[in-house]
């Protein structure tokens, strides 16, 4: 079926979010600071309390960022059913577990329990959209919507549809996210992990190796990127950066000069065994790292540094 959005992105005033998680709570977070109504559904019977701590802990940061008219955490209603929640929904946005078979059961279901064309996405992390279709959803208006922890914060989402996904839908739904203050990258085609992700899990991949070969600590891994090219990743990505690196001769002379190393075995991106030795080495490596600093303090840590990166990086206004 053709995707027709009842709405133009720029006039969505209800949005509805399913999953009330870390990501769901945060683009309950994010919609609501950007003066929508919200309405939020999540089986758990703590999922209410904890979005609303959740809301409430980003609340500060989002006014450092910036509240539209409006905005306020007043306009949140946690509903009982699914149903509730989407009945009237603009747009839909699901933050389920990252489980391929209740993906798509749930995609399905809400193809049926909300208004014909509204545009429901998935903020799934890697499942391509065309494995979360099913047979009898109205598959046209399914797409990815891909955020980043916390989505109150950091600006990307990336937006694919699947083979059944119309085109229009894909469009839509940039539109919107775009609207509503994100910095959207549009694919034209599947990729597993889309673009960024692809990129971590090969950083994540090369540090579980490290870390199972007790080749370098936890610390030493994350200190590596903070203290290294992470610095640089804020603001210029790693391929300009690299570009940099060839002095004036730019990335002609830096392949030349290092292409070749690309053959040396720097890496070993096949993944390695996820064993409870290696679990619990990681867990304790990021324990020994956050040391006395509680989660809360963690995540108000890290919203602190985002805002300054964003503000030191003139893109909250303020700083050039
Ligand atoms: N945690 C992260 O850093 C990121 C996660 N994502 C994606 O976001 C999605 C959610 O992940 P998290 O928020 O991390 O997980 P989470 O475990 O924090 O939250 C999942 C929530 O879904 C609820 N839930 C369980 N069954 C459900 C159902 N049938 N329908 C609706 N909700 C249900 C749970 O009660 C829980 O509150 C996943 O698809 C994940 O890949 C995307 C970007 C980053
Ligand atoms: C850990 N993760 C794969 C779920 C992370 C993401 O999907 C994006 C992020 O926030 O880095």
């Amino acid at each position: 079926m053709t995707a027709t959005p009842p709405l133009a992105p720029e006039d969505v005033r209800k949005v509805a979010c399913i999953g009330a998680g870390v990501i769901g709570g945060g683009w309950v977070a994010h919609f609501l600071a950007r003066g929508y109504d919200v309405t939020a559904w999540d089986p758990a019977d703590d999922a209410e309390e904890k979005l609303r701590r959740l809301v409430s802990a980003a609340w500060p940061a989002l006014e450092q960022m910036g509240l539209a008219e409006g905005a306020s955490q007043d306009r949140l209603t946690v509903t009982p059913t699914l149903a509730e929640a989407v009945a009237d929904a603009d747009f839909v946005q699901e933050s389920a577990p990252e489980k391929l078979e209740l993906k798509r059961s749930l995609l399905a279901e809400l193809t049926d329990a909300t208004r014909d064309g509204v545009i429901i996405a998935s903020s799934t992390s890697g499942y391509p959209m065309s494995d979360m279709h099913s047979d009898g959803a109205d598959n046209g208006r399914l797409v990815v919507g891909h955020p980043f922890n916390p989505p109150y914060l950091i600006p990307l989402v990336e937006v694919v549809g699947g083979e059944k996904t119309d085109r229009a839908a894909v469009e839509w739904a940039s539109r919107f996210y775009d609207v509503a203050g994100k910095s959207v990258i549009t694919m034209d085609r599947e990729l597993p992990g889309f673009i960024a992700n692809r990129l971590q899990e090969a950083l994540w991949r090369e540090a579980l190796h490290m870390v199972a070969n007790g080749e370098a600590s936890v610390q030493d891994i994350d200190d590596s990127i903070t203290e290294g090219p992470g610095l640089r990743w804020a603001f210029m990505g790693p391929l300009l950066t690299f570009a940099l690196a060839g002095g004036e001769g730019g990335m002609g002379h830096m392949l030349d000069h290092f292409g070749p190393s690309l053959k040396s075995p720097w890496t070993r991106l096949e993944a390695p065994e996820l064993t409870r030795e290696l679990r619990d080495a990681m867990v304790e490596g990021c324990e020994a790292e956050a040391g006395e600093r509680t989660y809360a303090d963690l995540v108000a840590e890290r919203d602190q540094g985002v805002i300054n990166v964003l503000r030191a990086t003139g893109r909250l206004g303020g700083a050039e």
